[in-house]
């Protein structure tokens, strides 16, 4: 077995002094993709965003640890977390559009982002911007950079996230339920270039999603949250035919059903 990239040690949270994950582990390999899936409130979030270190002030670790490669993220502070976040961990959020600015162009909030981490000249920033699009096979790089996110769709947007998070190649993605905002066929764009993402740069990515046929597709492991507790993990495939525990019946009788229609 070759070494993790990020591993969840008997990880406990609280946020104001409530526990609301508790005894969580996890490994993951490089270049894997995991799948976190469970009820609205059962953590999942909460897990990735620990990952990042970004808890917030009501947040805290209360117990455990989590490792990204030898580092454990739950001590680092400050500068050391901002060098590991967009050059080594990118995130991408359900609605991107929302979470950049109204009234910046995609091309400047771009510029800003790298040039917290990298002193490049633009026109290198945008070369590379540029050639990500063409990877996802975006014809109309140029409009999207030069746009505001409300001009863009929400389709759009996801993809600008996608090239956002990318263009630091980080080794680790994390994606929380990045195609729930989106319709059925777009969804599956945005899944697909997640993948080629992995696929070009060996990606590992961690996707929180709704939507079990999402990790179906697309990931090798699954975890279950239920009721801030990791319920199983393993090996999707085995997982879905095989599953285990009560909870995660549950959950694929349901989207069978939905599959019948
Ligand atoms: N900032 C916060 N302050 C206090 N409680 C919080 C905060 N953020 C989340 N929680 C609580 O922590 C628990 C886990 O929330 P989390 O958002 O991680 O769940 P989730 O599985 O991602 O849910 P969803 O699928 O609805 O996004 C919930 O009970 C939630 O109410």
């Amino acid at each position: 077995m070759g070494q993790s990239i990020l591993a969840v040690e008997h990880l406990q949270i609280c946020y104001t002094g409530q526990s609301v994950l508790e005894d969580v582990n996890l490994t993951l390999e490089p270049g894997r993709i995991l799948g976190i899936v469970g009820e609205s409130g059962s953590g999942k979030s909460t897990l990735i965003r620990a990952a990042m270190g970004l808890l917030g002030s009501d947040g805290a670790v209360t117990g455990g640890r989590i490792l990204y490669r030898d580092k454990n993220v739950t001590e680092l502070k400050g500068e050391e977390l901002r060098k590991l976040r967009g050059p080594q961990m990118g995130m991408i959020f359900q609605n991107t559009g929302a979470s950049l600015c109204p009234i910046r162009t995609i091309e400047d909030q771009l510029y800003e982002s790298v040039l917290q981490h990298e002193k490049i000249p633009r026109r290198e920033i945008r070369e590379r911007a540029m050639d990500l699009f063409d990877k996802m096979k975006l014809l109309d790089g140029e409009r999207i950079l030069k746009s505001y996110p409300f001009e863009l769709s929400g389709g759009m947007n996801q993809r600008v996230g996608i090239m956002m998070a990318m263009i630091l190649k980080p080794a680790l993605l994390f994606a929380d339920e990045p195609t729930s905002a989106l319709d059925v066929t777009v969804q599956a764009q945005v899944v697909r270039e997640m993948m080629k993402m992995r696929e070009l740069f060996g990606t590992t990515i961690v996707i929180v999603t709704h939507n079990i046929g999402v990790v179906e597709y697309m990931a090798d492991k699954v975890a279950v949250m239920y009721r801030g507790r990791l319920v199983e993990y393993g090996d999707t495939k085995e997982v879905i035919q095989h599953p285990k525990e009560e909870y995660t019946q549950k959950l694929v009788r349901a989207v069978l059903r939905i599959h019948r229609g």
